[in-house]
């Protein structure tokens, strides 16, 4: 099981700074939608150059030009770009067919797809690396997560590594770590706690005792 830092409300400088605190702590670093939105693919290549050892997640949540937008998330350093599980397979499977010509991996964020379990299993059919079951802010907002969403693709996936965002924090980790996804990924668990370091630290503790 590999841990995921989410950065979704900070700008460069801070992205890098938060990083520093962390880093030997978590395996994968993402440079959350908010991000790209306010800073461009520019994070993307500071946060890697910044951190070489780290693999850096571009969250572009692709709906559209997916062959075009995997390539210049591949060219600024990004090693796994995000897609939308409600995309078109045309989409996917041109978001597989580039990442695979980059070297890179494609993650399916399964947001808002209605039939969880079809889809899954659609998505997993055109070599998707991971497929990732998310509740996302306007949800969590209203009391809902992810953890049933998890044991659903659990049950249905083959080939690729599953995933679970949204809302994830010390006291929920144990009930996703039973399920165990390949990866966890952790926003606001880690960055909006007192101690940032204490924090990724206990958690990364947490997944490897799985
Ligand atoms: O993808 C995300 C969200 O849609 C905003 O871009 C977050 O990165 C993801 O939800 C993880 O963050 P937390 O929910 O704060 O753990």
């Amino acid at each position: 099981m590999e841990l995921q830092l989410a950065l979704d409300l900070v700008n460069i400088p801070e992205a890098i700074e938060l990083v520093k605190e962390v880093e030997e702590h978590i395996d994968i670093v993402e440079i959350g939608t908010p991000v790209v939105i306010n800073e461009g693919l520019h994070a993307v290549k500071a946060v890697k150059k910044a951190f070489p050892n780290l693999k850096v997640l571009a969250d572009l949540k692709i709906m559209d030009a997916a062959g075009y937008e995997v390539m210049k998330a591949s060219e600024a350093g990004a090693d796994i770009v995000t897609i939308l599980g409600t995309a078109e397979d045309m989409s996917i499977k041109g978001a597989v067919e580039e990442a695979k010509k980059q070297g890179k991996k494609i993650l399916v964020d399964m947001i808002a797809v209605k039939d969880l379990a079809g889809r899954a299993k659609e998505v997993d059919a055109m070599g998707v690396d991971y497929i990732c079951v998310h509740t996302g802010y306007d949800l969590q907002a209203v009391g809902k997560n992810s953890f049933e969403d998890l044991q659903t693709i659990k049950s249905v996936v083959i080939n690729a590594k599953t995933a679970i965002a949204g809302g994830i924090k010390l006291d929920t980790l144990p009930e996703v770590i039973k399920v165990q996804p390949d990866l966890v990924i952790v926003g606001g668990g880690i960055t909006g706690q007192a101690d940032i370091k204490a924090a990724a630290a206990k958690m990364q503790q947490m997944i490897n005792q799985g």
